[in-house]
């Protein structure tokens, strides 16, 4: 048995598949010949116990209760790793010809004022992006590193792919916090002799005093609580909780090839964890015929394992003997408590999608200096 396996015995939560492609993004014929396999697009996974780590617990500013409680419960939460190799030769290369062919669909090719080029929506139009986004073995290895069980995101963030073209001056992302808790970011590209395109994380957690240090950055000036990540080679990825610590991607100044990176993304399985998700980021930056339905099914589902966690307990009995004894309040109070959390989790929702309620955290814009938040203004490429 794979040792992930014998840590997580019990499968993954994947959230229900949606039963249709949304328009324009159905099934590709061309992506049919790629079939995914775990055991052919994966390496085998071996923990180096000397690993280059980075401790929430370090970097937290946060000396709330709830919050550090919070972390407790996370351990050992780890704020991002060191560069493991994520990806076979096998994996790199049907994800690098994906990549080519994804470059000449029109709709899946979004150019932003944060990140310059990136494509997105292929989990609805390739089963071997949908397969890899819902593989056990690399959910696994992320829940690993979360020190929680996490499960896929949403289908049109599945492989979130980011393209930095050489020479183009242009930063390959701004500065940000994602909008999503967790991710593996990983390089398919050549790096070898590649200058800028780095990417560069600040050591602290969610620190929106530190913009100043961040904008004082420059091309010969890296200051010392950002951390430039080195990746050993194509295949090799980074796990980071990235919508707690800020980071961004240099513009390429010179490469053998286009900087190509693809961003596996997850989110807490136990729906009564905290969630970071940001829905405001992606209805501010992907189709709306997509974005609403996705986040209207993702909280829907949330709820409902609120709700699930209530029909399916098997603690009543227990709860009930107590409640004899303590006056009725036990079994009362945590049921109304799973109540209060599901109508919050409906409320938030339903705020978050008429509009009434904006989410968003932004980025860095770098000709500004100043958070901008995601306007569906899209740039000529
Ligand atoms: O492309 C990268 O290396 C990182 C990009 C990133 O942080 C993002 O897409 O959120
Ligand atoms: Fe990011």
């Amino acid at each position: 048995m794979e040792f992930l396996d014998k840590i997580f015995p019990s499968q993954i939560k994947i959230a229900p598949r949606p039963n249709y492609s949304p328009e324009n993004y159905q099934k590709l014929a061309e992506f049919e010949k790629f079939n995914y396999d775990p055991n052919i697009h994966l390496p085998e996974y071996v923990i180096n116990l000397k690993f280059e780590t980075l401790y929430m617990k370090d970097i937290d500013l946060n000396k709330d209760e709830g919050y550090l409680k919070f972390r407790n419960f996370l351990k050992p939460g780890l704020a991002f790793t060191a560069p493991f190799k994520a990806f076979s030769e096998e994996g790199v290369k049907v994800l690098r010809e994906i990549v080519e062919i994804s470059k000449s669909i029109p709709q899946v090719n979004f150019h932003t004022k944060r990140q310059p080029w990136n494509i997105r929506g292929l989990g609805y139009m390739s089963d071997f992006i949908r397969d890899l986004n819902e593989c056990q073995k690399l959910a696994k290895l992320a829940s690993l590193f979360a020190g929680t069980n996490l499960s896929p995101f949403t289908y049109f963030n599945y492989s979130h792919i980011n393209i930095g073209v050489p020479g183009s001056g242009k930063k390959v992302d701004q500065w940000h916090l994602d909008s999503v808790g967790f991710v593996i970011v990983t390089v398919l590209s050549d790096c070898e002799n590649m200058k800028g395109g780095d990417l560069q994380v600040l050591k602290r957690d969610r620190d929106w005093s530190a913009i100043d240090l961040l904008n004082s950055q420059s091309d010969d000036y890296t200051p010392e609580e950002i951390f430039t990540v080195k990746y050993p080679g194509p295949g090799f990825a980074v796990f980071m909780q990235g919508s707690h610590i800020f980071h961004h991607v240099t513009s390429v100044k010179e490469a053998t090839e286009p900087r190509i990176s693809l961003i596996q993304s997850f989110m807490v399985s136990n729906c009564f964890e905290e969630d970071s998700t940001k829905f405001s980021t992606f209805k501010g930056g992907d189709p709306e015929h997509v974005s609403y339905t996705e986040f209207a099914r993702l909280y829907a589902w949330r709820s409902k394992e609120m709700l699930d966690e209530l029909i399916n307990r098997t603690d009543y009995d227990e709860a009930n003997k107590e409640e004899r004894k303590n006056d009725g309040s036990r079994g009362k109070q945590k049921a109304l408590k799973i109540f209060k959390m599901a109508i919050d989790e409906l409320t938030n929702a339903y705020s978050l999608l008429n509009g009434e309620k904006d989410d968003t955290i932004g980025y860095i814009d770098d000709k500004t200096n100043q958070i901008t938040g995601y306007d569906n203004i899209k740039i000529e490429s």
